[in-house]
């Protein structure tokens, strides 16, 4: 879940943006002191901030300059007053990446923060933080990963949700020629038909209401790198055309300018769905699809790999003490017995929230089964030779669904947030399990 940092005084305002932003499935936290804020920043992780431009403790460009200088990765959006136009400029040229005038409307602010939610730059791709284990169908996919990544082949990585699809694009993307460039992520899903044009070719200053500043596209961003086109079945029918005939052209164009850039892109796409069906629908256009399944790389759910449970544990254990800076050293026998005998739905994304949440209850150096979340125990466990694994995953996941919507008043928004998926994910899977 992306996370939002508001650096806003006015107490109202502030609590309006939070609620607002909560309902839409960030996670938010925020101050009224620029300090207090540049301090969130550096001790946890932060997408982008909301930030005033006239603080109590300090000037709103200056907090901008300072972060943009120590964490060039987060994106900010600056608030400012009508009479204050001027002032924002200077912030855009200060690295903002927007700015909204008060009294800020909702949707303005959603439509800015949908691309930037959509466009994350991998800044950080560490060899060591990608577990491999011990597990031979896996050991397979790192193999044909690392076969493929130096060529220029297009990648389509399938598999279940948070089986760590990105995580292995990741991996080619480090593996091949491009790693010094870019890896720049996008999520389909989240990139309107409105949009689409200036994320992916840019645009120049002027060229339409609202282009304060001159804007490279996705496309120009990750060109001599990686681009990363995640939750491809998301992609509109319209967006599919558009972005295959740039495919086709390898040449862009930024919006309002006659400049042609010659791309050298590597694509990687990846999906959850059934793609090959919404082929055969028409949902998907088949030239396109050929296009990205160059090489196909299909990655197994966790449950198919039960000899990496253990490392996998040992990695997040380790990541959440230093996090949370505890001290924990292992899982209990009994837990760890009762995480073998669980089928995880949601994948390895699913073991890392409860591991980080056990690190957190955690009193001693060992996790203690108590310490793991109720709802695992109360599932069906896995019995590999008696049960359909599909099914039992399709019930498991549709019980979730049910229990996030009634826990929310079935407010789809935050039962995604809850079951971590994005909205038109859980509308795709109210579809499927008829739930509608
Ligand atoms: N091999 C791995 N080593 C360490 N962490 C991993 C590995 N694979 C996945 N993870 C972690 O699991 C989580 C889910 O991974 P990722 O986002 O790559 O999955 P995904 O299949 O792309 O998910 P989705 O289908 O929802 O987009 C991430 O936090 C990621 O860091």
């Amino acid at each position: 879940m992306e996370k939002v940092l508001i650096i806003e005084d006015d107490i109202s305002l502030r609590t309006i943006l939070e609620k607002f932003l909560q309902k839409n499935g960030f996670e938010v936290i925020s101050t009224d002191r620029g300090k207090a804020g540049l301090e969130i920043i550096t001790s946890q992780h932060i997408d982008f901030v909301l930030l005033d431009l006239r603080l109590p403790d300090s000037n709103g460009i200056e907090i901008l300059q300072s972060i943009k200088k120590l964490h060039s990765h987060v994106s900010v959006i600056m608030m400012t007053f009508y009479d204050d136009v001027r002032s924002a400029v200077t912030a855009i040229k200060s690295g903002a990446r927007d700015y909204l005038t008060k009294p800020i409307n909702p949707e303005e602010l959603l439509s800015l923060l949908k691309p930037i939610q959509a466009v994350k730059k991998a800044v950080e791709i560490n060899k060591s933080e990608f577990v491999q284990g011990k597990n031979e169908k896996f050991a397979g996919v790192l193999e044909h990963a690392r076969l493929v990544a130096p060529t220029m082949l297009s990648v389509l990585i399938t598999g279940e949700s948070g089986t760590g699809k990105e995580e292995l694009a990741k991996y080619i993307h480090t593996n091949s020629q491009r790693k010094q460039k870019d890896f720049i992520t996008v999520d389909c899903g989240s990139i309107s038909e409105e949009l689409f044009g200036s994320e992916f070719f840019g645009h120049m200053k002027g060229s339409f209401t609202g282009a304060v500043y001159d804007k490279p596209g996705l496309l120009e961003s990750a060109n001599g790198g990686t681009l990363f086109l995640d939750e491809l079945g998301n992609l509109t029918y319209e967006n599919q055309i558009k972005l295959l005939r740039v495919l086709q052209e390898k040449k862009v164009k930024r919006i309002g300018s006659n400049k042609e850039i010659d791309l050298d892109i590597r694509l990687i796409a990846a999906t959850n769905e059934e793609i090959v069906l919404s082929v055969q629908k028409e949902k998907f256009r088949e030239d396109l699809y050929h296009r990205l399944n160059e090489f196909k790389i299909h990655v197994p759910a966790l449950r198919e790999r039960p000899e990496d449970l253990n490392e996998l544990i040992n990695h997040f254990i380790a990541k959440s003490n230093s996090e949370f800076g505890k001290h924990v050293k292992q899982l209990s026998e009994s837990g760890l017995a009762v995480l073998a005998q669980y089928a995880f739905p949601g994948n390895i994304r699913e073991l890392k929230n409860i591991v980080r949440r056990a690190v957190l209850l955690a009193t001693s150096e060992t996790i203690e089964k108590d310490q793991l979340p109720q709802e695992i125990f109360n599932t069906r466990t896995l019995a590999v030779d008696t049960v359909d694994l599909k099914s039992l995953q399709e019930q498991q996941e549709r019980d979730a669904i049910i229990k996030a919507l009634k826990k929310t008043g079935n407010n789809k928004s935050e039962a995604a947030r809850i079951l971590n998926i994005d909205r038109k994910t859980l509308y795709n899977k109210l579809k499927l399990y008829q739930l509608e």
